[in-house]
Order: C-alpha cells, then structure tokens, then sequence
C-alpha cells in the first residue's frame, strides 16, 4: 500500500487499468448472456467468434472497410438475409440485416434512435446536437430548418455555382494532364466538394480549389484523427491523445464556422429583405433562430443564444462534413467504374455529344439553361450504379427492449435489445439473390427507365430511406451529373495503383499509413477497394493519372487557347485601368 502511496501516478494507472477490466469482464459475460437467450433456429444465429471473421479477414486486405464482411460471411456460410454477429470483444453484437423490407421497416422507425458507434464518431466532429447523429425532437427540429435549403427548387438554383467549382476542378485536372505525373484523385475531388458544399451550405468560399485551405486542413486532420475500429492494438484503438487532438481541432473548427456564422447573423441585422430570398442552410438556421426567439430580425438589438449558436455550429458543421466526404469518393470512383468500362465510357460521352452538343462545353450551356442536366438520363444512371456497387456509408440502429424484427424465412420474432442493428448497404446491393449472377458487374443500364420495374423494392439504398434519409441526395447526385458532364469528354483518369510508390513522400493523410500497404490487395476484385476512413474511401485516395480525352483534344486545345487570349486581354485591360487610374491619381 505504502507502494502506491509514495507514487500516485503508478496508483492511478494501475486503479484505471482494474476498473477497466471490472468493466470489460462485466459487460463480456453480459454479451454472452444476449446471445445465450436468443431463440434457434440455429442457423440464423452465426456464433461469429473470431474463427469465422477471421478465415474471412484472412482473404480481405487489412485495411478493407468492415462493411464488406457480410457479403463475404453470407456466400461463405450461405446465411439466410437475418443472422446475429457475435464479434464481442471487436465489435458490438450485431444483427444483419440484408432482407430488403425488414431494412425498409427498421429504418423507416424514426423512434430508432441511431446507434452509439456513430454517436461516439461524429460527436468530436459535430457535437451532440447535430442531426446525423441525433434523434427525437432535436434531430426534428434542426432536420424541418434545413430541409428547404436541399428541395430540388433551390437546388436548381445552385447549378451555375457548382458549374463554377466544376471548371476549377477541370484547371486541376488540366494541370495534371500537363506534368503527367501520378496523384491522388481522392485529395483533389475533395477540395471540389468542400467548396460546392460551402457555398450551399454558408455561402461561403471555403478556397479550397484555389489554395492550401485551413477549413479543408482542420477537417483531414479531424478525420485522421477518427477511432481506429478495425486494429487489434489497443493502443490504436484507445490512442491516449485521440481526445486532446480531437478537441483541439473540433475548436477550431468551431472558431471557423462560428466566424462564419457570426458574419451572415450581422450581414442579416438590416437586410432581412435580400436575405430572406436566400436559402443556404446557414440562412436557414438563423430563420430558425428568429422564429425561435421571437426577435425581430431587422432590429440592431437581436441576438444569438449561446446554446443556438453551438447547435448550429455542429448542425453546419454536420452537414458540411457529410456534404463533401461521400461526394468526393463517389466521384472517383465513377471515373475508376467508367475508364474499366471503355464502352460505359463511349455511351456517356455519347449522352454528353447529344445533350450539349459536340462543339461547346457542358459548362456554357449549363450556365444558359441549368435544367440541360436533366436529360442526362444515362449518366443518373452510372452513378446510381456506383452508388449500387460502392456505397460509402450503411446504416445502424440502436434495437430496443421489446422491439422485435420479424425473420421473412421461419416468421421467428426476434429481440433487438442491446443489439446493432446494421443494414449494409454494400452487402444488399451485391447480394446474387437480390439482383441476381451479375450482381457484381457494372451495368448502368439496371437503372434506365425501361428497367426499372426488374429493381427489387426497398433492396437499393446508398442514401437510406425512410425519415431519416439523406438530406443532401439531390445536392450529391446533381453535383455528381455536373461534374462528370463537364470533365467525362475532356479527360481520360485512369486509376495508377501500380505506381503508388511515387506517392510515398507526398505528405497526404495516406502516405503516413503504412499499416495497409502490404498483403492482399484486392476486394472484389479491385485495387481501389474500400477502407473506413469516416466515409469509405478508395485506398490510398486513388492515386491515378489524367490525360487529355480523345474525344475533345482539339476542342480542350482550343478553349485554352482562348483561355490565354482572354487572359491576356483581362491582363491588358486591368493594366489599362490601373494606369488610368494612376494618372488620376497624380492629377488629383
Ligand atoms: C454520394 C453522396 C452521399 C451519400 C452516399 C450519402 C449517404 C447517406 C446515408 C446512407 C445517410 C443515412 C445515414 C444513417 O442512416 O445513419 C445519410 C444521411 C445524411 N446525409 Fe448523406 N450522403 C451523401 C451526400 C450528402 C450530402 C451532399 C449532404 C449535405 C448536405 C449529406 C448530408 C447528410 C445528413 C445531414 C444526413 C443525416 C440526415 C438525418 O439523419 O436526418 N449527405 N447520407
């Protein structure tokens, strides 16, 4: 005893280390006891254990994103579209859902609160308060404010802005073509959705398609920083400076976006009439808080509750992490899908040809008649079908003493309490008995209107259904439609995995990850497989190169030969007014 008294650090240490154990062989033998009391038949229940995932793992890459593994236990074990997961101590105990309807039914609950694995994620990101992760009469109340800013109408407004970024990012990809050298795609397609998403979300020029943007550093290292759930070493899953780093970079996030929102609160102090007419979801929170307080909006005296201003904070922060991440990986993987598919390839710039005609840029015409994007009817459908082979997310819901889900095979009503109760998507949309021996293929056409009536209800959801469905599924797909318009003819982006060793030093979040670089792989099939990264990411953020298309080599040509002429004309005009404007000054 004397031991512990004459050195306290060692007493604290060793006292956390006991309570954690007390706790670990507590909640162990109480994860036994759940599964013990779960009704047969057997075959529903997989007594996971380690064994089987790890047969499974052992054929994966280390790195791959978990929500894979269904789909590999369930050909491996032939198990039936129900099964309980039983992962514990790695994992919480689960009950996979791949039957279409029960999906449907589970998720539809908007009393099903979202499960604490995501909670204990995104709260360092976006706090308690934010939408994604919360439920009941705040997840109501912050979803009804900003549901206005996502409807279709204003979207439509929004495209000249997104065809703006889209043109940025077409300089990029310019610029790569130009040095020939390997990059990651992934970094770049980010920068793109971080400013589209700022500008729909805060109206707010976030610059990071112009330069190193700090709002674009703060949230990297924040996702760097996310729970490692997939290690076996406790010390990465339990990193001791994971919260110090979290709470650092979540405060000056807070600072940015808080900034930010100050800025647009005064700017609306007095001009309430011009700014009504906007509904960006920053507007659309102080809506909320006016219509909340009672405040006159025009009066110099209103003000910003503290508690407001920190749940907008973190909804404005929510939706401008979900708004870029999934994008940007979608879209790369839409080129990947597209250049291992050189006859999806020629249909989509043939859709393209027709649509906006040979000769002038997707970009122009969208800024003449934005609703041109609407007749692109096969491009919908590719990146519906990337949505269908990668989805970036799946959803998971708390189960819930006496709620029950009843099994589609023996019509058993099984307990969810205390239970996982997790709809991967990826694991449904690849599933043979869903969408039949060619589930795994690339076939856009699954998705043209003339097919629609082979889809299985229910059984697509990349994006959830239901209440609680994603908010900014019309910003993503429209968004996705623009950029592929306007770079799919231009550029040829072909994934380079084989060159990744030029990457090694590049300083990205992917090159310090060494964990994943060696062993299988292949998922799929696939190098650019997926890894949990906050969304799932292609590994290694898809390293790739980019050429100039074939299709419109002259016409690129041309546009930067006028590009240069416009420029210099701009650069002779701005130097003309300055001298003008010089000589004023010295007559003045
Ligand atoms: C390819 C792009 C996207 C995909 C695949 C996607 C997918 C999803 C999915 C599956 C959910 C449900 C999560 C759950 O049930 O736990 C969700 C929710 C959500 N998404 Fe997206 N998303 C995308 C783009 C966006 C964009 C652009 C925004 C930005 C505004 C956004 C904001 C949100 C929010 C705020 C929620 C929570 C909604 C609620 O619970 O009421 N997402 N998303």
């Amino acid at each position: 005893m004397g031991f512990f008294y004459d050195n306290p650090l060692v007493a604290i240490v060793a006292s956390s280390f006991l309570l954690w154990l007390v706790r670990f062989i507590v909640s162990f033998v109480k994860t036994r006891q759940l599964f013990h009391r779960l009704p047969g038949p057997p075959h529903h229940l997989l007594w996971g254990h380690m064994m089987v995932a790890g047969t499974i793992a052992s054929r994966l890459p280390k790195r791959v994103h978990p929500h894979v593994y269904p789909c590999f236990l369930t050909k491996e074990y032939d198990l039936p579209p129900l099964y309980y997961l039983d992962l514990y101590p790695l994992n919480h105990p689960t009950l996979v859902i791949l039957d279409p309807q029960v999906a449907q039914d589970v998720l539809a609950d908007a009393t099903l609160p979202k499960h604490r694995s995501l909670k204990d994620v995104i709260a360092p990101l976006a706090g308690h308060a934010n939408m994604l992760s919360s439920y009941g009469p705040m997840w109501k109340k912050w979803r009804s404010a900003f549901n206005p800013g996502f409807s279709v109408h204003y979207l439509m407004q929004q495209v000249t802005t997104i065809v703006d970024c889209s043109e940025a990012f077409v300089e990029i990809l310019d610029q790569h073509a130009t040095t020939g050298r390997v990059f990651r795609l992934e970094e770049e397609t980010t920068k793109m959705t971080i400013d589209i998403i700022g500008k729909a979300v805060c109206d707010h020029d976030f610059k990071a398609l112009v330069g190193d943007s700090e709002f674009q550093t703060l949230m990297r290292k924040t996702i760097s920083w996310m729970p490692d759930t997939q290690s076996l070493n406790p010390f990465h899953r339990k990193h001791p400076f994971r919260p110090l780093f979290w709470k650092y970079y979540k405060w000056r996030l807070d600072q940015y976006v808080g900034k930010v929102l100050d800025e647009r609160f005064t700017a609306r102090i007095g001009n309430a009439e011009k700014k009504a007419r906007k509904k960006t979801g920053i507007d659309l929170a102080l809506e909320q808080h006016f219509k909340e307080s009672g405040q006159d909006v025009d009066s110099r005296t209103t003000t910003m509750s503290t508690e407001f201003r920190r749940n907008a904070i973190d909804n404005l922060l929510v939706l401008l992490f979900a708004g870029h991440d999934t994008t940007a990986s979608t879209v790369c993987y839409c080129y990947h899908m597209l250049s291992k598919h050189p006859e999806k390839l020629a249909k989509i710039r043939e859709e393209f040809n027709n649509v906006f005609g040979q000769d002038v840029g997707a970009a122009a015409k969208l800024k003449q008649d934005p609703f041109f994007i609407n007749k692109c009817e096969y491009t919908l459908a590719v990146i519906k079908e990337v949505l269908r082979l990668w989805p970036p997310g799946s959803s998971g819901r708390e189960g819930r003493k006496g709620y029950f889900v009843k099994d589609p095979i023996t019509g058993n009503m099984l307990p969810t309490e205390n239970f996982l109760l997790w709809v991967p998507s990826i694991a449904m949309h690849r599933d043979p008995r869903i969408w039949g021996d060619d589930a795994h293929e690339f076939k856009p056409e699954r998705f043209l209107s003339e097919n629609n009536h082979k889809l299985v209800p229910n059984a697509y959801r990349p994006f959830e259904k239901g209440p609680r469905n994603c908010i900014g599924q019309e910003l993503a797909l429209l968004e996705m439609k623009i950029v592929l318009a306007t770079t799919v003819r231009e550029f040829d982006i072909k994934a380079a995995y084989d060159e990744l060793d030029t990457l090694d030093n590049d300083g990205s979040l992917w090159a310090r990850d060494r964990s994943e670089k060696t062993g299988i792989q292949k998922c799929f099939g696939d190098e650019a497989y997926q890894i949990l990264l906050a969304a799932g990411k292609p590994r290694e953020g898809m390293p790739a190169r980019v050429m100039l298309g074939n299709v419109l080599l002259g016409n690129v040509a041309l546009f930067a030969l006028a590009r240069l002429i416009e420029g210099s004309r701009e650069r002779v005009s701005k130097r003309r007014v300055q001298t003008q404007r010089h000589r004023e000054d010295e007559y003045f």
